[in-house]
């Protein structure tokens, strides 16, 4: 591969944006954001085949793909032991050897993704390195719990020094088109988040219309958001390229609009190298190469990780190696 390339990549300054203040409820705007499926689809069903990132560059972007990975558990048997392992997988993503042959070092994901009460072993484990650790807050993944609990849930996990919370919408807000209920819970959601980062999830697998995911991506970034993000994971549909499509193309009118960039993170089932290349590419294509830096897109994921370091271990040695070969935790 190209080392310098590599290094450039893996050694990408934290820039810092703007944060978005949000905006009044433009309730003219929302009606006239429309959808058109067909194209749509037709649009994401040419991506995979048409954008093969050729053959040298392809270590190099899937290390970029790494410093973009929400390295996640969220399970129900999830131990302070798991997360610790995660934590440690998070600093050191990809063998030493490895990252030798490629020329590259001082490589991490984007950050640790845990529940509330992982957060705490999360941080220590974290400790010095720079990576951020985001809670999944507000009732998650239904997010049907009390609002006021909701709220506090958010609040103690920023205390608990979580930097990003990963908000759930109430998906019943969209699918009865009460836009005005959907903005303030946002907007309240992004104060008791105060100075961490809110993501926000529309859980678009469930949200009806592709449509409906336009217009409840432009609502939860009027509200504040810095982030909106697909899915749960929990879903029975989670990350796809038309939801992509229709979330990425709402960040940039919105961009274009208010000059506020919001990142994007598509999340569950996000598992092969190869699909984080053709997500990196929509990216690049659709909103450009700012877009390509942690802050402001991430790959909500649990086991792409696995996969990409088989992928590196196969450019650096000719043979791929089994897939318990790279536990995550
Ligand atoms: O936000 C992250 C998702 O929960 C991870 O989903 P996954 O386990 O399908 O990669």
């Amino acid at each position: 591969m190209d080392s310098q390339t590599a290094e450039r990549t893996a050694q990408s300054p934290q820039v810092t944006e703007p944060r978005n203040p949000g905006m009044a409820l433009d309730l003219d705007w929302v009606a006239g954001v429309q959808a058109n499926t067909s194209a749509i689809e037709r649009r994401a069903a040419s991506l995979p085949g048409r954008r093969s990132v050729k053959k040298d560059y392809q270590a190099a972007w899937l290390l970029k793909a790494i410093t973009l990975i929400d390295l996640t558990t969220l399970s129900g048997d999830d131990t302070a032991g798991r997360v610790r392992r995660l934590c440690a997988k998070a600093r050191q993503p990809v063998r030493a050897d490895l990252l030798d042959a490629l020329g590259v070092d001082g490589i991490t994901t984007g950050a640790v993704c845990v529940y509330h009460d992982m957060i705490a072993p999360a941080v220590q484990a974290l400790q010095g390195s720079g990576i951020p650790v985001a809670a999944v807050s507000t009732g998650f993944p239904a997010g049907l719990s009390p609002f006021h609990l909701r709220l506090a849930e958010i609040e103690e996990s920023v205390k608990a020094g979580a930097q990003e919370i990963d908000i759930v919408i109430s998906r019943r807000h969209v699918l009865t088109q009460n836009w005005q209920a959907l903005y303030d819970e946002m907007k309240a959601f992004r104060v008791a988040c105060g100075e961490a980062h809110v993501k926000a999830i529309l859980a678009t697998g469930e949200l009806g219309t592709l449509r409906n995911v336009a217009r409840a991506s432009l609502i939860c970034m009027m509200a504040g958001a810095d982030f909106i993000k697909t899915s749960t994971g929990k879903e029975s549909t989670n990350a796809t390229l038309p939801v992509s499509l229709v979330m990425i193309r709402a960040i940039r009118d919105y961009y274009d609009r208010t000059g506020y960039r919001i990142g994007y993170k598509p999340a569950g089932g996000i598992s092969k190298a190869k699909d984080s290349l053709v997500y990196l590419s929509l990216i690049k294509e659709e909103l450009g190469n700012r877009w390509l830096m942690p802050d402001l897109f991430r790959f909500g994921a649990s086991s792409l990780l696995g996969d990409i370091e088989r992928q590196l271990e196969h450019h650096v040695t000719g043979s791929y190696s089994a897939g318990y070969r790279h536990p995550m935790a």
